[in-house]
């Protein structure tokens, strides 16, 4: 697939509208609508219980929404779910059945069921394991791996027909650092390639390096929608540290700056409010200049946090 955007109902990305979905008398998703084109990485974050795997199963065609339309690559998942599971990589939070069975044995298995012929299943098998690093497991049951080689796995077999859209939940729980970092990477370089990504996680600070955009949900509706690529003129908290606490706060407040010394860190640091990059630099030259000995200055969390703290500060 190609790189261009191609609208809401035409192939090429996610669009959903007004998705709902209850469980009984819980309402798990009360209406979601966003979209997540192609070649990017979209966030999907909300608190516990939000709605976030309900909508992923809908999307990957394994569960029926009440009402709302949705498209995944131009097709609909309840019309055409056959078309929708070709096109569609989906990383659920664990791995699931089939422990008895080899690495390799699963990759196999998943590429025979698109339709790859056993040479070429197991050759994508091999070239997949050595992406996520279990080639020396690729003759080990998956019932003998640790959780964070079980999401290697799981990442490979979401990768197995080359799919045009991926769909990964908590993709990065149970990865060690090095192994976040090269998720980091491929998410990056198959967002890239064209593909389309949707990834939910609660890891924001992670997010923060991977995603473009984000769609923020909550109580099952989607609260809000945010471009990473807007950081630098977004207002942010800054955390301030100097050799002179006193002296720097005063002279924050001596430019108008409303600062109050933070709190829950080890070192001690002053927090400020500024309204984007081109402030903070203005801000900082002025601190230097005025010898108050500032060692370190820096947004006081990820853009993402941020957002996410003061939506849930807005809820009634
Ligand atoms: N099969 C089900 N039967 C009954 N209730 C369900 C079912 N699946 C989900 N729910 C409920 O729907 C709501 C949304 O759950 P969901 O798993 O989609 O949330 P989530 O945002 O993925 O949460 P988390 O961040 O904890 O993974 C929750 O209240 C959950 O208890």
């Amino acid at each position: 697939m190609g790189t261009t955007e191609q609208g809401t109902t035409g192939r090429g990305g996610i669009s959903v509208d007004g998705v709902t979905r209850s469980f009984g008398t819980v309402q798990a998703v009360r209406g979601m609508t966003f979209e997540a084109p192609p070649g990017a990485v979209t966030a999907l974050i909300g608190p516990n219980g939000s709605g976030k795997t309900t909508l992923l199963l809908m999307l990957a065609s394994l569960l029926a929404p009440d009402s709302g339309s949705m498209r995944i690559d131009g097709a609909d998942p309840l019309q055409d779910p056959v078309a929708v599971r070709r096109s569609v990589g989906w990383m659920p939070d664990t791995l699931g059945v089939w422990d008895s069975l080899t690495a390799t044995e699963i990759l196999v298995t998943m590429g025979k069921l698109y339709g790859m012929v056993p040479d070429a299943a197991a050759q994508r098998a091999g070239e997949l394991l050595a992406e996520v690093r279990l080639s020396d497991f690729a003759d080990k049951p998956a019932r003998v791996f640790s959780r964070g080689q079980q999401q290697r796995l799981s990442l490979a077999r979401a990768l197995i027909q080359d799919p045009a859209v991926l769909l990964l939940d908590e993709p990065a729980s149970g990865l060690d650092p090095g192994s976040r970092v090269e998720l980091r990477l491929l998410l990056r370089r198959l967002a890239a390639a064209g593909k389309t990504i949707l990834v939910s996680s609660h890891v924001l600070s992670e997010l923060d390096e991977m995603a473009d955009r984000a769609v923020f949900v909550s109580g099952g509706q989607t609260v809000k929608t945010q471009s990473l690529d807007d950081v630098g003129t977004q207002l942010r908290w800054y955390a301030v540290s100097a050799r002179d606490t006193g002296a720097l706060l005063r002279a924050l407040e001596a430019q108008g700056l409303a600062a109050a010394v933070g709190e829950g860190t080890r070192r001690s640091h002053v927090r400020v409010q500024l309204g984007g990059e081109e402030q903070a630099a203005e801000v900082l030259r002025y601190l230097v200049e005025s010898g108050v000995g500032v060692y370190a200055f820096a947004p006081a969390s990820g853009a993402l946090e941020e957002t996410y703290m003061s939506l849930e500060g807005e809820k009634p």
